[in-house]
């Protein structure tokens, strides 16, 4: 059959996109996902995302890691997904759709997406990393020079290592640039390598450098590989709400694959 799919990016982080409205798109396919997220022999993509109907919100996001298996929480994913619903004209200026971690509601503004992500009440620190979950599992490291670091090798050793062992985890490597600006490189889970931005990756960066008092503020500037995104929240005794995830999504070009 043809298969309709649509291409975007966030920070270089890459999507297929499909219009699953109608529910006819082959989900248990795990192969047909990873092939079409495959950059030699697919489109090409570090993930793959189902826009479908939701009873009581605008959509529903489904979320497949480039592996093909279904993941959790992706919020450079989620952030291309609002701009998708606006070009389909599913939505116009803000929505509240649902997906796997639960509700959220965003606005687009000239390409400019900002996402609520969901509330984070514990951030595990210790001297060497902090731990917490912002829709996806994150291990937080910082340092002082991550340019240097080899964030595939380091950052698989990690996924796969204690405490995080077959399940892993999403793997960061943070850099203070200034009172209120860090720099991030991510190892993605699912992905199995180093991407150019990672949205519930930088999210965790900045309520774990809160947390850790690495930072007072409550509005982040995080440049990463692929370019510049901002994490903004609340803070009441350690417990971060109304997060915000902003930065730009971007259709790239849409076409038809025979699958
Ligand atoms: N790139 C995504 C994260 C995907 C998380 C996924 N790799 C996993 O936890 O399995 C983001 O922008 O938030």
């Amino acid at each position: 059959m043809d298969l309709q799919f649509y291409k975007y990016q966030g920070t270089g982080n890459d999507f297929v996109m499909i219009d699953n409205r109608s529910l006819t798109f082959p989900k248990e396919n795990t192969a047909l996902i990873n092939n079409l997220c495959d950059r030699r022999f697919g489109i090409g993509a570090d993930g793959l995302i189902l826009l479908e109907p939701a009873t009581d919100y605008d959509f529903k996001m489904v979320y497949y890691n480039a592996d093909g298996n279904e993941g959790s929480m992706c919020g450079n994913g989620g952030r291309c997904l609002v701009a998708f619903a606006n070009q389909l004209g599913v939505i116009k200026n803000k929505t509240t759709f649902i997906a796997v971690d639960g509700e959220h509601y965003a606005t687009i503004e000239n390409g400019i997406v900002s996402l609520k992500m969901i509330d984070i009440d514990t951030v595990d620190s210790n001297k060497k990393y902090s731990f917490l979950n912002t829709g996806s599992p994150h291990h937080v490291e910082f340092s002082n020079n991550i340019s240097e670091i080899d964030v595939k090798t380091v950052g698989s050793k990690i996924r796969f290592g204690a405490p995080y062992f077959e399940e892993g985890t999403n793997v960061n490597f943070a850099e203070q640039v200034s009172e209120n600006s860090f720099k991030v490189r991510t190892f993605e889970r699912g992905v199995e390598d180093e991407t150019l931005a990672c949205g519930t990756g930088v999210t965790a960066v900045a309520i774990a450098a809160n947390s850790t008092n690495k930072t007072t503020s409550t509005h982040l500037k995080v440049e990463v590989l692929g370019g510049n995104l901002e994490v903004s929240f609340d803070e009441d005794d350690n417990k971060y709400t109304n997060v915000f995830l902003k930065g730009p999504a971007t259709f790239v070009f849409e076409g038809t694959i025979t699958v």
